[in-house]
């Protein structure tokens, strides 16, 4: 697969956010628009909802990519399929039955998605993982953007990586928080195949531009790394 590369909305101007989505959009542009939905007690922030998520929807052509960082995904996460969203992403910390939410997902037709907290080891999921369509690897503790990269997220990434080639998957492996022009690199040679970057992109004078020079950085170092080539 090639890489993906999807700015987060997180470092968007909030005010202006239909805007902010089409200044990524077009033929080079964002693969999915990143959308972080916080609700103040999973993690100590609080953006948007299901309504915004239905407007954003409306908005762009570029697919959402929505990514739940909130107490009972169980509830939730279904509505945001609804909503218009063709990913979602559920925390596996805060999911109370995450194969039957999976499938849930997937039955009202989007990617089901779930993400790991730093903290938060791969291993324990390993016989879930046919039920994803992506995993998330967060490299920050979640809720805020502009966070340093977590260079010890690097081996979790691998083993991740080792762990879909073992299995033949054709699972997505995404990382979050810190992605940049200074880190990409490392992430996709440790085996992560989809970036979300939100400071990088929407700091950027040209967030278009920020979008097409992470692709190609990506892309250069996964055509080099070992685990693409036995891929
Ligand atoms: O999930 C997130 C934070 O919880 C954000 O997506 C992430 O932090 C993106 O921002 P940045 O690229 O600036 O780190």
């Amino acid at each position: 697969m090639a890489v993906q590369i999807n700015p987060s909305i997180l470092s968007a101007d909030f005010a202006r956010l239909a805007d902010e989505a089409k200044s990524v959009s077009g033929p080079e542009g964002a693969d999915w628009l990143h959308v972080d939905v916080m609700d103040n007690h999973f993690v100590p922030n609080l953006t948007l909802g299901v309504p915004i998520v239905e407007s954003l929807a409306r908005a762009t052509d570029t697919p959402l990519d929505c990514h739940l960082m909130i107490e009972d995904p169980d509830r939730w996460a279904p509505q945001y399929v609804e909503a218009g969203a063709g990913s979602v992403t559920f925390h596996a910390e805060a999911a109370a039955a995450p194969v039957r939410l999976a499938r849930e997902i997937r039955a009202k037709g989007a990617r089901a998605s779930m993400a790991l907290k730093p903290a938060t080891p791969i291993e324990p999921y390993e016989d879930l993982l046919p039920e994803l369509d992506m995993l998330l690897i967060m490299t920050v503790e979640p809720g805020f953007g502009g966070q340093a990269f977590l260079d010890i997220m690097l081996p979790k990434i691998r083993r991740t990586r080792e762990l879909i080639s073992k299995h033949g998957l054709q699972l997505w492996l995404q990382v979050d928080g810190g992605v940049s022009a200074d880190t990409i690199e490392r992430c996709a040679e440790a085996g992560a195949d989809v970036f979300v970057a939100g400071s990088a992109v929407y700091g950027a004078t040209d967030p278009a531009e920020a979008v097409r020079s992470l692709r190609t950085q990506a892309a250069a170092k996964t055509a080099s790394s070992a685990w693409a080539c036995d891929h």
